[in-house]
């Protein structure tokens, strides 16, 4: 086709984007074969491509206190390595007090971009030392955003928060090879099989760690890995074969690589990149789906009004569109027009399943916006839920778990405490499954069927899966 019309770009574009989708950001395309004009078509078509469909992938970063998680991503953001006494991590801390005690308190977003060769676009201005997320996407044709998820006991709801709200399509754990498989190490594993996220692991520091000791944490991690609780099969990657390998296996099968770096030689970082480079999504994506968003935050930025941002869970969102948002304290949802869409940063026309976004919200006080609440089509004709039934399983009790139990529930963005109505059997421990009658005790929830939850209070840990909403 020589000098298509508008009509016949846009169908050609349409069916490459599709194939670019069927082959999760791959495809193999002859265009315009034998024509002298081919060229410029191919080159324009890519161009629509490559700055509308820079694939987007959400990266879980968890670990104990001190693993080295802020200093791998200042590294892996920033391309500058580490001095073993917090060099790196200070590029990424957003809080005073996480400045003065080095430990990091709130979910942190920072991102990696990947051109077509696969190199690392990030560069960080030279005085600041601050990086430009719009040039960061323009350049790239895979972004990964990493969610720096607390380490320490004492953050443990920031990071349960982060690993159901913020809908990862990875989980990478970090262990200091030094200090083994310890604190929260564990949870964090548990958390993220439950939630069923592929897990791959990061050991650290090998640079400062006897050569005994890093075998010895190995074989624990890998005795970890492989036990009845986990059912992985681990894999150490040594070279790049082993990353194309276990890359290409990773969302659907058992497989779990296993890295071994160093923050401040650099070695093996290549490796680790390369596998971050080949890692797709596995949020599949449908444009005829009603569109739903649930709302991780809000903000009130001057000029603009108020602001929500979140995740796009399925569908398409455009400008102009008009969603209802809610529920409200009452179980009521309003219509709401999208103003302006933002996407790392930048303004953008739609946002699709699986990407994050803010939307600017007119005549909407942020009082009255909560975590929790969802933006979804109307066609959806949505409806709030006091009560719901899950099927849960005990990971962590002291005692027993009876009626009229309180916990706090995390669901998707929705973090309330409910209290268990009824259950199949009198009373829960450690290791038990039922099927349990749970009620919100201050608002109503917009809840799905088949949605994970975690169902946590101290110590106490279950997981579950939403079975049956109630009005
Ligand atoms: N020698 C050496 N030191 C490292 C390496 N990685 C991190 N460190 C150091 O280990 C310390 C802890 O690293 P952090 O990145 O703050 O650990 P973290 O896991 O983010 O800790 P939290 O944010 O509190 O959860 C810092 O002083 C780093 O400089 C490494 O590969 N080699």
């Amino acid at each position: 086709m020589v000098s298509p019309n508008g009509e016949q770009y846009d169908s050609l574009l349409r069916q490459l984007r599709e194939r670019m989708d069927e082959g999760c950001g791959e495809t193999i395309y002859v265009v315009g074969m034998g024509s002298g004009k081919s060229d410029s078509l191919t080159h324009s078509l890519t161009h629509s491509l490559t700055h509308s469909l820079n694939e987007a992938i959400q990266v879980a970063v968890v670990g104990n206190v001190d693993a080295g998680k802020s200093t791998l991503l200042g590294v892996l953001t920033h391309g500058e390595l580490d001095n073993g006494r917090g060099f790196a991590r200070q590029k990424l801390f957003r809080h005073k007090h996480e400045m003065e005690s080095g430990r990091t308190s709130s979910v942190g977003n920072d991102i990696l971009g990947f051109d077509q060769k696969g190199q690392v676009v990030n560069k960080p201005d030279s005085h600041g030392g601050s990086l430009d997320w719009t040039k960061i996407c323009e350049r790239s044709s895979k972004v990964i955003t990493f969610i720096d998820l607390a380490g320490h006991e004492k953050y443990l709801k920031t990071t349960v928060f982060g690993m159901t709200g913020h809908l990862p399509d990875f989980c990478m754990l970090m262990v200091g090879s030094n200090a083994g498989i310890v604190g929260m190490t564990k949870e964090h594993l548990g958390l993220a099989l439950a939630l069923n996220v592929p897990v791959f692991v990061v050991v650290t520091k090998i640079d400062m760690c006897p050569a005994n000791i890093l075998q010895e944490t190995l074989k624990l991690l890998q005795r970890l890995l492989k036990s009845p609780g986990c059912r992985k099969i681990p894999v150490l990657v040594q070279n790049k074969d082993d990353v194309i390998v276990t890359a290409s296996n990773f969302s659907s099968e058992r497989m779990c690589p296993i890295f071994q770096i160093s923050n401040v030689t650099g070695e093996n970082m290549d490796l680790l990149k390369m596998f971050l480079n080949l890692l797709s999504s596995k949020t599949s994506f449908r444009e005829d789906e009603p569109a739903e968003f649930q709302i991780d935050d809000t903000y009130s930025v001057p000029g603009v009004g108020t602001v929500v941002s979140g995740t796009t869970l399925r569908g398409l969102i455009r400008l102009n569109d008009t969603m209802l948002l809610g529920p409200d304290p009452l179980g009521s949802f309003l219509p709401i027009a999208v103003k302006s869409i933002h996407r790392k940063r930048m303004p953008v026309k739609e946002v699709r399943g699986g990407q994050t976004a803010s939307f600017a919200l007119k005549k909407i006080k942020r009082s009255s916006i909560r975590k929790g609440m969802v933006m979804v089509s109307p066609r959806l004709n949505p409806q709030a839920s006091w009560e719901f039934m899950a099927e849960i399983l005990v990971l962590h009790h002291p005692t027993t778990i009876s009626p009229r139990y309180q916990a706090m529930v995390h669901c998707g963005s929705i973090r309330q405490t409910a209290t268990i109505l009824t259950m199949n059997r009198d009373c829960l421990r450690t290791g038990d499954k039922a099927s349990v009658h749970f009620r919100f005790i201050k608002t109503p929830e917009y809840l799905h069927t088949d949605q994970r939850l975690v169902f946590r209070e101290g110590r106490t840990k279950a997981v579950g899966t939403i079975t049956k909403v109630r009005g």
